[in-house]
């Protein structure tokens, strides 16, 4: 199955699973906002000064020369001016002071000469509204200033605190379990065995979904072992709208992970075109949705990226995004060893000729480092057999997966 094909049956098969929380505004960061959110005040609420300054009536500036006035008021933000400032008189006012009635514009203090005796001389040559921020000019109060379905990021958990919300509705979070499986595999931390190797595969994937906004159970690692396999995946799925699993789904006499899902429940694919990665498998336990990643490290966390986000999104409620390619002229070259749509660890550099693509020196998908060097995935279609220096290609920075 290509990756075009699995994507397309993830939109088709995995369906919304989450409810709608309210959550203050201090949680709201990273979540996915549930429903549109309109504005409860306009901001500004009133005209105000831009700038500290005085505010006047721009009727009464000669345009020619300086202006003479007397200074009757004082304005400060937060305290605005009980009665409207009549004409030929001037406000004192600070920068977010109210305009008082009748005053259209602000001239900065700098431009002003005070006289020391309760006057001002105010410059020639100002334009009428010249420093007063008009009210409304942000939002008004009814407008829509954030959209469902979007993820919130500081700025926006700003502008919902101004436009006055303590709360905001946002999917619950994807909770999400990963286990590791493998006889060979090993908590850090401990000694090893001969013929044993760290478990890379379980913290990798947990960060990474942690950073598509999942909430992550780590649920330790299991031996290659089909009883406790099952009944691992059996007790965890109820609690969550995915599993996750990373080694034991190829074609070796100890991967037994794809049979015990298809016996618990069932499998949509299992094998993908694309390189890293090819031992992919999606399915369901009950109402839980499974995805087995391959044991290499450098597949289960490509795999992750490309075939598990678009899950999360599908299970959050969110369309599935196509992440953002971007053409650059290659700066290597590559021969590829099949027939499957190629994912290459690289990253941009810049040369006297412009930016180009690197890659890693080894793209085996057991060589863990390569990801580690990499910024972003070249795309290398299934149809392409060769990629010369300065053709171009597509490269998927990882920033586009993770946003
Ligand atoms: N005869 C065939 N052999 C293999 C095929 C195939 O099509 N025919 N596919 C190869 C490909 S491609 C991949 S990818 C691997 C994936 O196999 P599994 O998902 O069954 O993974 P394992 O065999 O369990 O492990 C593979 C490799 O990764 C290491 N590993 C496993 N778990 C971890 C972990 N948590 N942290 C770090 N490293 C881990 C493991 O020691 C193995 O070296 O199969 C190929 N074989
Ligand atoms: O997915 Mo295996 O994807 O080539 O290492």
């Amino acid at each position: 199955m290509s990756l075009d094909e699995a994507l397309a049956e993830i939109d088709a098969r995995i369906r919304p699973a989450v409810t709608i929380e309210r959550v203050p505004l201090r949680q709201a960061s990273g979540r996915v906002l549930a429903a549109d959110l309109v504005a409860n005040v306009t901001h500004p609420a009133h005209d105000n000064a831009a700038m500290d300054g005085y505010a006047v009536h721009h009727a009464d500036l000669s345009p020619s020369e300086p202006t003479t006035l007397p200074v009757t008021a004082r304005v400060a933000a937060g305290h605005p001016l009980d009665r409207p400032l009549p004409p030929g008189e001037v406000a004192r006012i600070f920068t977010g002071g109210v305009m008082p009635e009748g005053a259209d514009t602000v001239i900065m203090q700098e431009d002003v000469t005070d006289l020391g005796d309760g006057r001002v001389t105010l410059p020639a040559g100002v334009t009428r509204g010249r420093h007063v921020r008009t009210a409304g000019g942000d939002f008004r109060t009814g407008a829509t200033i954030l959209a469902a379905g979007r993820r919130l990021r500081a700025p926006d958990v700003a502008l919902a605190a101004s436009a006055g919300h303590a709360y905001v509705p946002v999917f619950e979070r994807v909770r999400v379990g990963v286990f590791s499986t493998g006889d060979e595999v090993f908590e850090p931390g401990t000694d090893l065995p001969p013929g044993g190797l760290y478990d890379g595969n379980r913290y990798g994937m947990m960060a990474l979904v942690e950073a598509m906004g999942a909430e992550v159970t780590d649920l330790g690692h299991l031996p290659d072992d089909p009883d406790r396999i099952t009944r691992a995946l059996d007790d965890a799925a109820d609690a969550h709208h995915l599993l996750l699993t990373s080694g034991g789904v190829s074609v070796g006499g100890e991967d037994h992970v794809r049979d015990v899902v298809a016996a618990l429940g069932s499998l949509h694919f299992w094998k993908l075109a694309i390189k890293p990665g090819k031992p992919t498998a999606l399915g369901l336990i009950r109402e839980t949705a499974f995805a087995g990643l391959p044991g290499n490290p450098v597949s289960a966390l490509v795999t992750c990226l490309l075939v598990v986000r678009p899950v999360v999104q599908r299970l959050a409620g969110l369309p599935v995004t196509i992440p953002r390619r971007y053409a650059v002229p290659a700066g290597f070259s590559h021969t590829k060893s099949g027939n499957r749509r190629e994912f290459l660890r690289g990253w941009i550099e810049d040369t006297p000729d412009g930016p180009v693509v690197r890659v890693f020196h080894s793209q085996d998908s057991a060589m863990i480092r390569s990801m580690g060097a990499a910024a972003g995935l070249v795309d290398v279609p299934a149809e392409r057999a060769t990629v010369a220096p300065g053709e171009p290609v597509a490269y998927l920075p990882f920033s586009e997966l993770l946003s």
